[in-house]
């Protein structure tokens, strides 16, 4: 049944499955050819504490096992129907159309959505899981099952670089990803991904064949125009070079479609971020923020404005968070807590704090994202990636959470 290659990855997964001592609550293993181990455990969702030392556990005695290069978890509440096997070398396949793999993931964030004491909410925000538009009211594309946006109160906040990475680091889990470029008045995906000049093809079909880099497929206004050549960027036209570029190009198809879309938002929350979220069949958005204090006011705005177009946020991404010296000491630059004050304040998850790297920035600049490593610049962007994709997974199969106040 299987070559030589794929005997070699089943005693792998046997090994792993061992060395765990075959507990009942791992569901299944695989290994990759690239040495991923990927670990399917069934937890209580009622107890996220217990869950994450499960996950703990597992990831640190399977990354021991020879030739196990890198560990990803998926926690799952429920055992998968004719989930046979307790050990395979290819993940199970869904049912066509459907996304990957589990019938209900955790969902890690607190629900109701708690804020802090004597916290304020805008209108808009409290009405965070009553959603004016009715999900799934815009018709989804043929051939992408999710929509992520990554949007930013503000420029430079390193957002594309939080797009960018937090695709990449997708991508490595095994996952179909594209990265679409919306932020049209500054592109910088291509050099992000070292794809600058590239020309997307056209396909038989006459439709546009993404560029593939890193493990992903992408599209960027940059690929289409002349970078020297002066633009005037007015909100009929942003949508229609962001409209095409999401309808006619060959992302997946409905029977093998891309398992999430991450789109990099210009900043702000102008005329273009609003079409976006109400034209745009988005599945849910992230905000990217740095953690200086004075973000707060646009930070709210920006939400408000997702909440109103009935898009969940799933959380917030501190970026810059801190640089840390050779010595191991954490250096606050852009001021400390932030970010959690900010999520907190809204009633949102702070689902990552990213540290200000170098090797961060480097990739950006190199074209090569620093998540296609394993070393411990890439950890941030895969522990992002793994809350991201139980957030997404969770939003499908729970109603929306309700925000209460503590008194
Ligand atoms: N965590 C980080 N560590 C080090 N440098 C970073 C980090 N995040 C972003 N940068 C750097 O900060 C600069 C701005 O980042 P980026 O382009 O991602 O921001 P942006 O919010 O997308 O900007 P724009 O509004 O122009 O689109 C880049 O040079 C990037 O390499």
């Amino acid at each position: 049944m299987f070559g030589s290659k794929g005997k070699t990855r089943q005693k792998q997964a046997d090994a792993v499955m061992k060395a765990l001592g075959s507990p009942d609550w791992l569901e299944s293993v695989s290994v990759d050819e690239s040495g991923r181990a990927v670990l399917v455990i069934v937890a209580d969702p009622a107890d996220t504490a217990g869950a994450e030392a499960l996950r703990m556990e597992a990831e640190g005695k399977a990354g021991l096992v020879p030739g196990v290069e890198s560990v990803t978890t998926v926690l799952t509440a429920e055992r998968q129907q004719g989930a046979a096997p307790r050990t395979h070398t290819h993940a199970p396949a869904a049912p066509k159309g459907q996304p990957k793999g589990r019938s209900e993931l955790l969902n890690l964030t607190p629900s109701p959505r708690r804020v802090q004491k004597g916290a304020r909410l805008s209108d808009e925000a409290m009405q965070q899981g009553a959603p004016q538009r009715q999900q799934g009211s815009v018709a989804k594309i043929p051939g992408i099952s999710r929509i992520l946006v990554v949007a930013s109160a503000k420029g430079g906040v390193g957002k594309s670089t939080v797009s960018v990475n937090l695709a990449a680091a997708l991508a490595k889990t095994g996952m179909k990803v594209g990265l679409l470029d919306a932020d049209v008045y500054g592109p910088s995906i291509p050099t992000m991904l070292g794809t600058q000049g590239a020309e997307p093809k056209g396909s038989k079909n006459k439709k546009l064949v993404p560029v593939e880099a890193h493990g992903l497929k992408t599209l960027s206004i940059g690929y289409l125009s002349d970078p020297d050549a002066p633009m005037i960027w007015r909100g009929p036209i942003v949508m229609s070079a962001i409209t095409q570029m999401l309808n006619d190009a060959e992302w997946g198809t409905p029977e093998d479609p891309l398992d999430v879309l991450v789109i990099d938002t210009p900043p702000g929350t102008g005329d273009a971020q609003l079409t976006i979220a109400q034209k745009v069949p988005v599945t849910a958005a992230l905000i990217v923020t740095t953690p200086q204090e004075v973000a707060l006011a646009d930070v709210r705005r920006g939400a408000a404005m997702f909440t109103k177009t009935a898009v969940p946020v799933i959380g917030l991404v501190e970026t810059m968070s801190y640089f840390q010296d050779p010595a191991g000491n954490k250096h606050y630059l852009m001021g400390h807590g932030g970010g959690q004050r900010m999520a907190d304040a809204l009633g949102l998850p702070l689902l990552a704090e990213v540290p200000m790297l170098q090797a961060i920035r480097e990739g950006g600049d190199k074209g090569v994202p620093a998540a296609i490593g394993d070393e411990e610049t890439a950890q941030a962007f895969h522990e992002l990636a793994r809350k991201v994709a139980i957030g997404l997974d969770t939003l499908e199969t729970k109603a929306p959470p309700e925000i209460v106040f503590e008194d």
